[in-house]
């Protein structure tokens, strides 16, 4: 069935020392063995990919991969700042997280703009990681299921088929670096509610799409998610950025 997939997000964190040291680390405790048929990555800072790279190239444990945090929208061309789907391919990524509610957040991007990143990174062969999630408001006003449908709706009409090959990663708000995880039944209910929404569209996709959790996941509080039937891994934050708490959630 499903892979579970565990992925670190580091965020604008890390430096050229402290990020050779987490590879280090999470490579030597990795190759004293790891719970069968999972998969992981970490999507590290850009300008750190090449390095990263190497590092986890050195490693050479087949389920260990790179992953960057946002593809331009784009294929190349006059857009100052950003970073081709091609580019992030060339410094060894599998993964690309697209729609970050941080993104969304301080980067104004739309649903729309979000599928046309995930196209790209699909065009060059790599898994995009679509991130939807609703506000503390959107819940505590009951529109939580609305909300998400919406955003994955958009992601349907754009990528349509395709979708079989993303990974969708449910990160409501008012659990993203606040220590207040949602409770496993919380999370289970909405990626059920997601992966139902799939099937109205097609069952294969639906029955195919890791949905990962993201929001406040520790080492005490993933073994519960994860065991939850349609929890299919996590996208770790904070918890990412210190590779004995990254490992300890990989072997949960
Ligand atoms: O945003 C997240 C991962 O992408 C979650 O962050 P935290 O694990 O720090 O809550």
């Amino acid at each position: 069935m499903r892979p579970l997939i565990i992925i670190g997000n580091w965020k604008m964190h890390g430096n050229l020392a402290s990020n050779s040291d987490w590879v280090k680390t999470v490579c030597r405790g990795m190759e004293q063995g790891m719970p069968a048929g999972r998969q992981y990555a970490v999507c590290v800072p850009s300008p750190y990919l090449a390095q990263c790279d190497a590092l986890i190239k050195d490693c050479s444990l087949a389920f260990l991969s790179l992953g960057a945090q946002d593809a331009s929208a784009f294929a190349a061309g006059a857009y100052t700042g950003d970073v081709a789907a091609s580019m992030l391919k060339e410094l060894g990524c599998a993964y690309v997280i697209v729609g970050h509610s941080e993104r969304r957040q301080f980067h104004y991007e739309t649903d729309e703009q979000i599928a046309e990143k995930a196209l790209q990174v699909l065009d060059n062969g790599m898994t995009p990681v679509i991130c939807v999630g609703e506000s503390a408001d959107e819940r505590n006003s009951g529109r939580e299921v609305e909300v998400v449908r919406s955003q994955i709706a958009r992601q349907v009409a754009v990528l349509q088929d395709r979708l079989a090959d993303c990974l969708i990663a449910y990160e409501p708000l008012w659990a993203i670096g606040t220590g207040k995880v949602a409770s496993a039944q919380v999370a289970q209910d909405m990626h059920r509610a997601i992966r139902l929404q799939l099937a109205e569209f097609n069952e294969d996709v639906a029955s195919h799409v890791g949905i990962l959790y993201g929001g406040s996941v520790k080492p005490d509080n993933a073994v519960e998610l994860f065991a939850m039937p349609d929890i299919d891994g996590g996208l770790i934050g904070g918890a990412s950025l210190n590779s004995q708490d990254f490992l300890a959630i990989c072997q949960a």
